[in-house]
């Protein structure tokens, strides 16, 4: 082991705040704690109240709670320091001062406590991930998409799936270093059922219709409709501003305007489009053009009409399994004939917002939680996924044993990349040292 700079920084956001939080890790965090402190480090993980002073010229810092983590019991897995103190600027700039003083202390990177906690086996890359998805949740269900995560659901998801196939390469290496006797038949069999099985599991996930990668970004609406049927107001309605421009001139819309949203614990992405009708305008005509891409690309269509009107004509208006539709402006036309689907609301009024907001988070939520197994929620997860899959659909069909072997280690690698376990060597002489096969 080398000797390491001992890091810290404000784990708290700056500015004035009732308490900031410091935090130090590596083999200073000790000794630093008991300078700053001028006495002997507090009992472990008990928070102490301390004065704290400059070393450099014992000028006072701050009173506050300090806390001692010792390696590797920590979240780093090194000798950690936290010091709670007031937060006001003054008091945290003066004592980032004094530590910077100190041999062998400096700030931290971004991410660097996370990324010394994957270093010593505390996190894989999945639970790493989840942390700066915790730290970035603004909803409910992305709170707990990543708790999931973090708890190491998604980890163990995939690393059962690379034990799986690490005991399939052994079967297969076996029979390469064995090659007189060749592979008994059950063996080769369970390799072969054991490619199968992790195929379609691999195969299960990617087809969940991108719903935890849609949790961490939002699920997309566009609302869609006819000119002046209200789709601006609507939007502003929902997102409690006045995001979008409403007049009762038909065409006032013309570029896509986005709103995220948390939609009941559910985050959305909420686009409002120019209204469809045929024009000579060519600003409007794009617009236009933008509105039909945008329902085309959106997870739900909220299709909008003037009660008052005829339903729309317009092919990217009809129903369909991802479409609401909607009857505004009711408190004009309050006889209104409607359709079995189609939900009555007055943006003025008020009237059957409620109902529309009910039918969308219903939607939003059958779109986001399938069986309730671990989301895919990565970009960067599905394309080694699709790698995996890729190498493993070769396996049963390659020629020789060292090219199916080949294969597999493709896969393997492909999966370790996403928890960061990529030990493939070290693993297979494990499994081998317990892989009993007469010799
Ligand atoms: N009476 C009544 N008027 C409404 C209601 N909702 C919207 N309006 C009015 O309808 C007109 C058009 O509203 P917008 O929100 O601009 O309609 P739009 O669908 O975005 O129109 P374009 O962007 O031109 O396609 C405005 O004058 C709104 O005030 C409603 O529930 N009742
Ligand atoms: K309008
Ligand atoms: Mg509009």
């Amino acid at each position: 082991m080398t000797a390491r700079d001992t890091i810290f920084a404000p784990a708290t956001p700056a500015g004035r705040g009732g308490v900031a939080v410091l935090r130090l890790s590596g083999p200073g965090a000790g000794p630093a704690l008991a300078a700053l402190t001028r006495r002997p480090l507090p009992a472990p993980r008990v928070a102490t109240l301390a004065e704290l002073r400059d070393p450099a010229d014992g000028a006072p810092l701050d009173r506050g709670l300090v806390l001692w983590f010792p390696g590797p019991g920590s979240y780093t897995g090194e000798d950690v320091a936290e010091l709670h103190l007031h937060g006001g600027r003054a008091v945290t700039r003066g004592v980032i001062e004094a530590l910077s003083r100190l041999d062998g202390l400096r700030p931290a990177e971004p991410g660097e406590f996370t990324r010394r906690a994957f270093q010593a086996g505390k996190l894989d890359l999945t639970e790493a991930e989840a942390v700066a998805d915790l730290v970035d949740a603004e909803t409910r269900a992305q709170r707990l998409q990543a708790l999931r995560q973090l708890g190491g659901a998604l980890g163990r998801l995939y690393e059962g799936w690379r034990a799986g196939l690490m005991r399939a390469l052994a079967m297969t290496e076996a029979a390469l270093d064995f090659p007189d006797e060749g592979l008994p038949p059950d063996l080769a069999a369970e390799a072969e059922a054991l490619v199968a099985e992790v195929s379609a599991a691999i195969a299960d996930h990617l087809d969940d219709a991108g719903r935890g990668e849609r949790l961490r970004d939002g699920v997309h609406i566009a609302i869609l409709g006819p000119v002046n049927a209200g789709k601006s107001s609507l939007l502003n309605a929902l997102a409690r501003r006045d995001a979008a421009i409403v007049s009762d001139r038909p065409g006032t819309t013309r570029d896509v305007v986005e709103v995220a949203l948390d939609l009941r614990g559910f985050p959305v992405v909420l686009a409002d489009t120019a209204g469809l009708r045929d024009t000579a305008d060519e600003i409007e005509a794009e617009g236009i053009r933008r509105s039909h891409r945008r329902a085309a690309e959106a997870d739900l269509r909220l299709v909008i009409r003037d009660a008052a009107a005829a339903a729309p004509s317009d092919p990217a208006l009809g129903p369909g399994p991802d479409v609401i539709r909607v009857a505004n402006k009711i408190d004009r036309a309050p006889d209104a004939v409607l359709a079995p689907d189609e939900i009555a609301i007055s943006v003025r009024s008020g009237a059957g917002l409620d109902r529309l907001l009910d039918a969308l988070a219903e939607a939003v939520e059958r779109r986001l939680t399938g069986d309730g197994s671990p989301a895919l929620t990565r970009a960067r997860h599905r394309a080694a996924l699709l790698d995996a899959a890729d190498a493993l659909a070769r396996v049963p069909s390659a020629p020789l044993p060292e090219l199916a072997a080949e294969d597999l280690r493709l896969a393997l690698r492909a999966l370790g990349r996403i928890t960061g376990r990529v030990d493939v060597e070290d693993m297979l002489d494990l499994l081998f040292g317990s892989f009993c096969i007469g010799k």
